[in-house]
């Protein structure tokens, strides 16, 4: 079947954070180039939950994903329109350094990409870099014992981090994100690249990691928003005036979002009739 999207200029019911708001993501327009890849979405995370970004393919998951600790500032082409508020700052701001935004909003991304250096190298690498003046090992260890890698590992630290399995790779790179104690986390699609056993661990450590950290997830996989998130965020592609742009059709918990849904495209998504 055909993506389905609204006509118009449809913009989705705001939604009401329950909790405290870690990061509140305003997006009016985001462009590649000429190309307006979002339009209108405003999407709060809040504080010690999973927020889960669903939609086809092409809605801009990822993209705004990665507007929120300027992830995208590496891509020459994009132009951010809007506003994202990371507790008190406007991480958008002139005077603001995207390297100091993204050691407090960390990033996971879709295939494990270990540095090709040593397990223990690789969690102490952020560590490093931010001149950390504490206990390193200490730091490494706890990092490890947190992404649940640390009894796969801690005979082997000197080994490569390549040597490790998909599932293991992943969860060191989690230990590496979260080794300089950040705030939020963003996962792009962390398990979409692993088998079902590691997909598993993957999502068992995130509801773990809400705990102590704010976490957005982007995933293609339906279940997994309905296992992992609190709440879910659906986005859609509008392709009324010629464009491909995505925008947020519809927010909300993801009980809600899942068995009664607002919109009729939420419905029809969440159902699998479309793609
Ligand atoms: N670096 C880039 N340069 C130009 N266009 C881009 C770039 N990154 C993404 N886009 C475009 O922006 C739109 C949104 O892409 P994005 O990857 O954010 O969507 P997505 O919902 O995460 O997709 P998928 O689920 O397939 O990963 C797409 O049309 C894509 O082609």
């Amino acid at each position: 079947m055909d993506t389905l999207t609204h006509q118009g200029d449809f913009i989705a019911t705001p939604y009401e954070p329950k909790g405290p708001v870690v990061i509140d993501c305003d997006v009016k327009n985001i462009y590649y180039g000429d190309f307006r890849a979002v339009r209108d979405s405003r999407i709060p995370i809040e504080k010690n939950k999973v927020t889960g970004f669903i939609g086809p393919s092409g809605c801009g998951k990822s993209t705004v994903l990665r507007s929120m600790n300027r992830m995208n500032d590496l891509v020459e082409s994009f132009r951010f329109d809007g506003k994202v508020q990371y507790h008190d700052h406007d991480i958008y701001d002139k005077k603001v350094d995207p390297v100091i935004v993204r050691r407090y909003i960390g990033m996971v991304f879709q295939l494990p990409n270990p540095f090709s250096m040593s397990i223990y190298d690789n969690v102490a690498f952020g560590l490093r870099l931010n001149n950390y003046k504490g206990d390193e090992e200490e730091m490494v260890v706890k990092a490890l014992k947190r992404a649940a890698i640390w009894n796969d590992v801690k005979d082997k630290l000197k080994n490569s981090g390549l040597s490790l399995s998909g599932g293991q790779q992943q969860r060191l790179c989690i230990a590496r994100a979260i080794a300089t104690e950040p705030d939020v986390l963003l996962m792009d699609e962390p398990a979409s690249a692993l088998d079902p056993i590691a997909t598993r661990q993957i999502e068992e450590l995130m509801v773990e990691l809400k705990e102590d950290y704010t976490v957005a997830l982007v995933t293609h996989n339906m279940q997994q928003a309905t296992r992992v998130a609190d709440v879910t965020a659906f986005m859609g592609v509008d392709i009324s005036k010629g464009g491909r742009t995505g925008y947020l059709v519809e927010m909300n918990e993801t009980r809600k979002v899942f068995e009664d849904p607002e919109q009729e495209l939420t419905k029809e998504y969440v159902r699998g009739e479309f793609s």
